[in-house]
């Protein structure tokens, strides 16, 4: 199975033969080879014909040089939740190894900028609890942290290149270029450039820049790339040479292409360890070319399984309802977000709902990261949130902001329709989020219809109550002389056998009647809201169904307003 190698096309992955016999990081100088004439869709597994060079080997430079991980997004659009997980991914690698977590905004495609993106991704970032170390906001030593403040940079190394004779003016048109393309794709053939400004003469170039003519910078691709060790696919090397004409590093516009701008940034940034979207595996090997072009060592890759949607697709900037701002406007909690993108797997152990960040950090061990791509699942989202609210409303401080959330929710919702101010108050309204936390997922879920008699008075006539029982009057008086005689001492249970009791004495009311009665005109309820399938332990105050309400009211000093409605 283990072949002589040869130049190979494309090579990445790992030895199924050697992953199955217990190596983790795959296979240690093996490549995957072409597959062979006769099994097209099978896949050979070759040796690597030369030993990896130490300088596509620098591993954890834990103790040594200072980690330093970058998260480079593009303002090009908000940040999604593919975004986020490789930027928590990064954020949690530099703080495992006591590193700094760098925010880069790669924003040279001026075209394609989105007013607003780059401010509101580091908004994000800061939102979600993984805030950079460096960033455009926050400055620090190897700032700028924009890439089109840093033109000059680029601008030299470019230079270096062009006079090394690694790099070249290409002057060919946008025009011959498609015809390029077109040719290629009439024939079968993947488009590439055919390099032929490679071979100018210096004096034609001279002649050429002399009189203005519109230029773009190419580097010179050289054949026999060297392999080098990925973090989480392990040994790769992509003959770039052999599938790809020289890739343009310097724009029209004097601005430049993603592969120069991030191999001098990352250089220029210190950075040790490059941790990016898989997306990026095809490409790292002409990165790796550039650094060996500059006389710059690399840092280390690895490059990490992309977030997908149901379809397959890649998330995209261009899908809105992604965002991580859309999910913050719909209450989501950023603990819940983090819970979804690294429940899908990969980087951990064990895969737990619920963990604080200090946690995911402890647990993160880069060599459980998977090559595979994970599909988004968005439908425990709810059931995320819903645990991460019941954790802040057991934390004083956090109840305290969600307390403040609430109020705004309740006065946005209902307004003037509040006719008690009381319910405003904190002591209130941190009584509702206790009685009521483990049973709503969002916090907005409380000012829904399903909840306003929390928050006004339910208007129910009375010929409703009526149509219950003719002893409407009577059973709810005497519910209020009930409540009046126990003031705040009357418990769940206590109001349980005293509403039985009631029940006894009344004609022509059973209990179950009485208790239908009491919700609807306590909270113009038909049915009871508590959800079966959550268990209510957490809510002494709250008996299961009927006695919610009642109970609710009766203990929040709210008692008999709404009782005494039924009088009128
Ligand atoms: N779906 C995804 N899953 C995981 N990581 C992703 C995903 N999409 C992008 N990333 C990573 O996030 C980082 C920032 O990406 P970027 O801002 O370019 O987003 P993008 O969605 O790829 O942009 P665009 O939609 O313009 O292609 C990159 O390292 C990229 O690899």
């Amino acid at each position: 199975m283990h072949g002589g190698g040869m130049n190979l096309p494309l090579v990445v992955g790992r030895c199924p033969a050697l992953f199955r016999a217990g190596c983790a990081r795959g296979a240690h100088r093996f490549r995957r080879g072409p597959a062979d004439q006769d099994a097209p869709t099978a896949t050979r597994w070759l040796c690597s014909p030369e030993p990896p060079t130490a300088w596509c080997r620098r591993r954890l430079s834990v103790g040594g040089e200072p980690v330093r991980v970058r998260f480079a997004p593009s303002p090009t659009g908000f940040l999604h939740l593919g975004g986020l997980r490789t930027a928590l991914y990064n954020f949690i690698f530099a703080k495992k190894y006591g590193g700094r977590f760098i925010l880069r905004m790669e924003d040279t495609d001026q075209t394609r900028l989105v007013p607003g993106a780059a401010d509101a991704i580091e908004d994000m970032l800061e939102w979600a609890g993984i805030p950079p170390d460096e960033s455009p906001r926050r400055g620090g030593d190897h700032g700028p942290y924009l890439q089109s403040q840093r033109l000059a940079l680029y601008a030299d190394a470019a230079q270096k290149l062009v006079e090394g004779g690694m790099a070249y003016h290409c002057f060919c048109s946008s025009q011959r270029l498609e015809l390029l393309k077109k040719e290629a794709l009439r024939s079968g053939e993947t488009p590439r450039y055919d390099n032929r400004c490679r071979h100018l003469r210096p004096e034609q170039v001279a002649e050429k820049l002399a009189r203005g003519a519109a230029h773009a910078i190419r580097f010179k691709l050289q054949p026999g790339v060297k392999p080098y060790e990925d973090l989480v696919f392990g040994w790769n090397r992509h003959e770039v040479a052999d599938v790809e004409g020289d890739p343009v590093i310097v724009k029209g516009d004097g601005f430049p292409t993603y592969h120069l701008a991030n191999v001098v940034d990352d250089h220029h940034m210190g950075v040790s360890h490059v941790l990016r979207g898989t997306e990026w595996l095809i490409s790292t090997s002409k990165h790796l070319l550039l650094y060996h072009a500059l006389g710059w060592e690399p840092p280390t890759f690895g490059h990490l399984p992309l977030l997908l949607n149901k379809d397959g697709s890649k998330l995209s900037k261009r899908q809105g309802d992604i965002f991580i701002q859309s999910f913050r406007q719909r209450g989501a909690l950023p603990e819940a977000l983090l819970d979804v993108v690294t429940h899908c797997g990969s980087g951990f152990s064990s895969n737990r709902v619920g963990r604080k960040l200090e946690q995911l950090i402890a647990e993160f061990n880069e060599s459980k990261i998977t090559t595979h791509s994970a599909l988004l699942d968005l439908e425990k989202l709810p059931e995320f949130n819903r645990i991460h609210l019941l954790r802040r409303i057991e934390d004083p401080e956090s109840c305290f902001h969600l307390e403040n959330e609430l109020r705004g929710y309740i006065t946005q919702t209902y307004g003037a329709r509040i006719q008690e101010e009381d319910v405003l108050e904190s002591a209130y309204i941190q009584r509702v989020l206790h009685l009521r936390k483990g049973h709503f997922s969002y916090l907005c879920e409380l000012v829904s219809p399903l909840y306003s008699y929390l928050w006004v008075r339910p208007a129910v006539p009375h010929k409703q109550l009526e149509e219950l029982t003719p002893e409407a009057d009577a059973v709810t008086s005497q519910a209020i002389q009930l409540m009046e005689g126990h003031g705040k001492e009357l418990t769940t249970e206590g109001l349980n056998s005293e509403l039985k009791a009631l029940a006894k004495k009344m004609k022509s009311t059973k209990y179950s009647t009485v208790m239908k009665l009491l919700r609807l005109a306590l909270s113009g309820q038909q049915v009871a809201q508590i959800r079966p399938s959550h268990p209510i332990q957490h809510c002494p105050l709250l008996l299961p169904g009927k006695f919610g309400m009642v109970a609710l009211w009766h203990n929040t000093n709210y008692l008999l307003d709404p009782l005494l409605m039924l009088c009128y």
